[in-house]
C-alpha cells in the first residue's frame, strides 16, 4: 500500500505561507500520497494553490451536524465546499482542549463520511496510561467507541506524550501497537479492516522518519511541527518506503 504522509499544521500558518509551501511540494516524490491539513482560514487558498498537483487537502476538525446553530463551528459539507478531501478527527489536542470523547468523535466521523470526506481518526495513550501498562487497552477502547460500523478512513496512532516533545516510542512499541490496532480493526470491521492505513504521529522528523516508516503496519505519518517547513516535510516524504 502507498504510504500517506500527512501534515497537521494545527493553529499555525497565514495566507502568505500557502503559495510558497504549495510550490515547494511540486518537488515531492511520486511514490507517496501527500496531504496537508491547515487551519480553516487557509483551506480555500490552498485548494487553488494545490490544483493539478499531487498533494491533497484536509481540515483538522468538523462538527457532527451538517449545519445548524453552532456558533464558531464548521460543518463537514463546508469543508468539502472549501476544497477539503480529508478531515482529522479526535486529535488528542481536541480531546483535551474541547473535551471531545469517543462518542463525539464517532458522531463527527459519521458526519464526515456522509459529506464524502475521508476521516483520519486519531487514537493514542497518555504517558500515565503507558506507564500503567494500559496503552493497548486504551487505544483498543478508543477504536471501538470512535469508529462507526463500516468505517472506511484512516487511523492515526499518536501517543500523547510523543506529540511535540521530541520523544518517540521504541520501534518495538510502535510495532506492537500497530499490530494491536490492525487486529482491532479486523475484529471490528472484518476484511475491510485490512484496507485501513494506520499512520504513526508524534515527533516525526527527517532524522527518524525512515526508521519509523519502515516498521510493519505503519502506513504513513501524521506530522505536526515538521510539516510547517516544506524542506522537512519533503525529507519525511522521501524517507517513506517504496511500494
Ligand atoms: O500531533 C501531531 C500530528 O497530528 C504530531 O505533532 P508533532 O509532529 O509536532 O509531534
Amino acid at each position: 500500500m502507498r504510504q500517506l504522509i500527512a501534515g497537521n499544521w494545527k493553529m499555525f500558518g497565514r495566507l502568505t505561507d500557502v503559495t510558497p509551501f504549495a510550490e515547494a511540494m511540486r518537488a515531492a516524490p511520486a511514490h507517496v500520497d501527500l496531504l496537508v491539513c491547515p487551519p480553516f482560514t487557509l483551506l480555500e487558498r490552498f485548494a487553488t494553490a494545490l490544483e493539478g498537483g499531487q498533494m491533497a487537502l484536509g481540515a483538522q476538525n468538523c462538527h457532527a451536524n451538517p449545519q445548524g446553530a453552532h456558533t464558531g463551528d464548521i460543518a463537514a459539507p463546508m469543508l468539502v465546499d472549501a476544497g477539503a478531501a480529508y478531515v482529522i478527527l479526535g486529535h488528542s489536542e481536541r480531546r483535551n482542549d474541547h473535551g471531545e470523547n469517543n462518542a463525539v468523535i464517532r458522531a463527527k466521523t459519521e458526519s464526515a463520511i456522509a459529506a464524502g470526506l475521508i476521516p483520519i481518526v486519531c487514537v493514542g495513550e497518555t504517558e500515565g496510561e503507558r506507564e500503567a501498562g494500559e496503552a493497548e487497552h486504551v487505544v483498543r477502547s478508543q477504536l471501538q467507541h470512535s469508529l462507526p460500523p463500516g468505517f472506511a478512513g484512516v487511523v492515526a496512532y499518536e501517543p500523547v506524550w510523543a506529540i511535540g516533545t521530541g520523544r518517540t516510542p521504541t520501534e518495538d512499541d510502535v510495532k506492537s501497537m500497530h499490530a494491536a490496532i490492525r487486529a482491532a480493526l479486523a475484529a471490528q470491521l472484518g476484511q475491510d479492516g485490512a484496507k485501513i492505513r494506520i499512520l504513526y504521529g508524534g515527533s516525526v522528523k527527517p532524522g527518524n522518519a525512515a526508521s519509523l516508516l519502515a516498521l510493519p503496519e505503519v502506513g504513513g505519518a501524521l506530522v505536526g511541527g515538521a510539516s510547517l517547513k516544506a524542506e522537512d516535510f519533503l525529507a519525511i516524504a522521501n524517507a517513506a518506503p517504496r511500494g
